[in-house]
């Protein structure tokens, strides 16, 4: 998907949310267990119950490889059936993929061509030509880690060079000349707040995949306050707190809900920002 389509949908939508789908075997709800394939079940009713509120999808391929063969088979007809349903909907795999280059263009082909996914998540700590390998795909798009959302993102990623330089933003600065902002984001995480400032004073163009809104208790309105563009340029991403708001039979009719209020939240946030009338 090109950015501008992206765009387009973001402002038709009047959203900006990413639903998240993280299906865990040990949280659906029981009666989807006697289903053929309980995470292909979970996963179709969640996207029909959240699509029209949401502008994308993001499998995290972590919660679907756990299951094996089955699990795998349940991400693929997951994807397929956004594409065929809701073809506007942009899918990002959550993969946290990188290795040496040889590698990385196999899990490129993986993602891209195999699973047909709009953009993956990479993870920037092997270099350039780890990352280069899923670029240049027309209409896909990379996604590096730049600030994440948990505690552990302390640990290296506000190491400061001899210039004053943290890594995230080195990764960044770095990572700009590889690629233009129709097909690179960057992974920063709700719950860094403030920081999304910073952030913006190196990334001003770049879309951010934001996770850590709902159940990591980030704020939305920080995020949108200190990151938001004249495009809007924010994918915030909920999971658990939409998936699992109920695990009853209910469930795919309270994730449309949860999934409804953010996205009137949203709504009333592209508006007060300018990024629709
Ligand atoms: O910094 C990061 C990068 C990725 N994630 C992923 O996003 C979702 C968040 O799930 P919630 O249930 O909404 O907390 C999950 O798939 C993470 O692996 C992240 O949280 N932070």
């Amino acid at each position: 998907m090109k950015r501008e389509n992206l765009i387009e949908n973001i402002k038709s939508k009047g959203s900006f949310l990413c639903v998240g789908l993280d299906p865990d075997i040990k949280k659906i709800p029981e009666h989807l267990l006697r289903e053929e394939n309980p995470l292909l079940a979970f996963c179709k009713a969640i996207v029909d119950a959240t699509a029209p509120y949401c502008v994308a999808f993001k499998p995290n391929l972590a919660f679907f490889e756990s299951m094996g063969v089955e699990g795998w088979l349940a991400l693929e007809d997951t994807v397929r059936y956004i594409k065929e349903n809701y073809p506007d909907q942009f899918v990002i795999a959550d993969a946290k993929r990188g290795d040496i280059g040889n590698t990385s263009k196999l899990y490129a082909r993986g993602v891209f061509e195999h699973l047909q996914a709009d953009a993956v998540t990479v993870a920037p700590y092997m270099g350039e030509d780890s990352v280069t390998p899923f670029l240049g795909y027309p209409g896909k798009w990379v996604v590096l880690l730049a600030l994440t959302s948990n505690k552990g993102s302390h640990d290296f990623q506000f190491i400061q060079d001899g210039e004053g330089h943290r890594l995230f933003e080195n990764v960044i600065l770095a990572s700009q000349k590889w690629a233009s902002s129709d097909e690179l984001m960057y992974v920063v995480g709700a719950t860094q707040g403030k920081m999304f400032e910073d952030i913006r004073a190196v990334a001003p163009d770049n879309f951010l995949l934001v996770p850590g809104v709902g159940a990591q208790g980030g704020s939305l309105e920080e995020v949108v306050k200190y990151g938001m563009t004249k495009d809007c340029g924010l994918l915030v991403n909920s999971s658990r707190g939409i998936i699992y708001a109920s695990t009853g039979a209910d469930f795919a009719e309270a994730a449309g809900h949860e999934a409804a209020k953010l996205r009137d939240q949203m709504a009333g946030l592209l508006k007060e920002y300018g990024v629709i009338d």
